[in-house]
């Protein structure tokens, strides 16, 4: 068992007791809901009479059902204002703040709770949703549950879990021009393992991660649930506390100072003891697309893809199954691959930096005509900042459509779908089968500024050449 990690620390911190199952029971600071995995459990407290333990506690958004074209009400599909409307009238009715469209603090949960400065470290966070690892980024201990613990957790503020053991990712070294944190996680993923993670907490570490910006670490964060890990973080320092000052929900004043303090005492001890240790460099990551149907199926923009015999045999009934469903071959270059539709957005890479790096590929460039290309900002604020900067004039004149904020074709629960057999150059985090809202589209995962190549050339292109 690991010793002297944040992870121990506050895990201990927000421990109630242990349960007869050998289970602890973990005390939650901060519960984030949204419309798709809520419903259910407010059903199930309505049925047994009970009451949200700390609505205080508890923030609510609307983000994967969300047109981003007409935001009119109520919303053109039924199901999605169904969906909005149980949402708001349960917040309603427990008394739990709800970020709603046109609020100004609407948008994907992973990118208002930071934003927003309700995301600190220290902290146990949970929500209905996987890429909820996103907060470790700032030292918390954030994870993704089920709909029967969100019940749980509206009830009882707590959850019943089995600890996790913690394994040092250590990424050192300058990341080379063109190469982003995005290409960092798909890298660790490809190298890891896409169940490398299981039964881990991920501490993200190494000189390269002590470099990043907040926005990168949660990139980061963001993808070690793909990897396996039920979360994954990073040690708070100046560059968290610099992000969350003067945020709207972080302490304000004297209670400031006593915070960080307190945060600084949380890092991990240089004497730490881990489970595990792993050591990258990053002079060794170049920018990665993935061409099959798990994130950890990925190569170097240019390199060719893997024969069956080059993979370990665990991963070779995977890597048929992807070739099969894409449509590509073992030893054909990435770079070249066509593509139908470009979408920058997603919890992932869906903030302003992201949406910085795109437009400097795209400034004085076009999309090529057959191209279908949007930007999908991940809430609103991010898009009132972006317009603020004229990053929406940038797209629009390279040929990008300029959509409000939520998940969007990140996995399509609203209208924005690939159609048949598209392909499709996604800043997302997930690439399943079918993911992308058509039973057959393909989605090629890469970071925002390479989706934004591929859109200029139509095809999987080294975002080096334009930089
Ligand atoms: C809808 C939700 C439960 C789901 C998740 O848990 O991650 C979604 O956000 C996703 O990315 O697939
Ligand atoms: S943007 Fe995608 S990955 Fe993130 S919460 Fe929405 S659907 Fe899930």
């Amino acid at each position: 068992m690991s010793r002297g990690t944040l992870f121990d620390k506050v895990w201990q911190q927000h421990t109630v007791g242990t349960l007869p199952s050998g289970q602890t029971q973990l005390f939650i600071g901060l519960h984030l809901i949204h419309e798709v995995t809520s419903p259910q459990a407010f059903a199930m407290l309505r049925e047994r009479g009970l009451k949200v333990l700390y609505p205080q506690r508890t923030v609510a958004t609307v983000d994967h059902i969300v047109p981003t074209d007409s935001l009119a009400r109520p919303l053109q599909d039924a199901l999605a204002e169904e969906m909005l409307q149980a949402l708001e009238a349960n917040c309603r009715e427990h008394g739990i703040p709800f970020f709603g469209i046109g609020s100004g603090r609407q948008g994907i949960v992973h990118v208002i709770a930071p934003e927003q400065g309700l995301t600190q470290p220290g902290m146990t966070i949970a929500c209905g949703d996987s890429h909820t690892s996103t907060h470790g980024a700032f030292g918390a201990i954030a994870f993704g549950i089920g709909t029967s613990q969100v019940r749980d957790v509206l009830a009882t503020q707590t959850l019943a879990l089995n600890k996790l053991k913690v394994r040092k990712v250590e990424v050192n070294g300058t990341l080379a021009p063109g190469v982003y944190a995005k290409d960092v996680i798909l890298h660790l993923i490809r190298h890891l393992g896409v169940n490398g993670g299981v039964g881990y907490a991920y501490e993200f570490a190494g000189t390269t991660v002590a470099q990043m910006s907040m926005e990168e670490r949660m990139t980061v964060c963001n993808m070690a649930i793909e990897g396996g890990a039920r979360c994954g973080y990073i040690n708070p320092d100046e560059t968290t506390f610099a992000y969350l000052k003067g945020r709207p929900f972080a302490p304000q004043g004297e209670a400031w100072e006593t915070a960080v303090a307190w945060w600084r005492s949380l890092r991990t001890e240089v004497d730490a003891e881990y489970d595990d240790v792993v050591v990258f460099d990053a002079a060794t990551i170049a920018p990665t697309v993935t061409w099959g149907i798990t994130p950890g199926q990925g190569v170097a923009v240019d390199e060719t893809l893997p024969s069956l015999e080059m993979l370990p045999e665990s991963e070779r009934g995977i890597a048929q199954e992807a070739y099969d469903y894409m449509g590509l071959q073992p030893g054909q270059p990435i770079r070249g691959t066509k593509v139908d539709v470009c979408f920058i957005g997603s919890c992932t890479n869906g903030r302003i930096s992201d949406l910085r790096e795109a437009a400097k590929v795209l400034e004085g460039r076009k999309v090529k005509p057959g191209v279908k290309a949007f930007v999908v900002p991940g809430s609103e604020r991010v898009k009132a900042q972006a317009e603020a900067e004229g990053l929406d004039t940038i797209f629009e004149a390279a040929g990008f459509e300029w959509r409000n904020p939520g998940c969007s074709m990140c996995l399509a629960m609203n209208p924005d779908k690939l159609q048949g057999r598209q392909v499709s150059a996604s800043s997302s985090n997930r690439n399943f089968k079918g993911r992308q809202g058509s039973a057959a589209g393909r989605t090629l995962l890469m970071s925002p500024a390479m989706v934004a190549a591929a859109a200029i050339t139509g095809e999987v292109t080294d975002v080096r050449q334009f930089l």
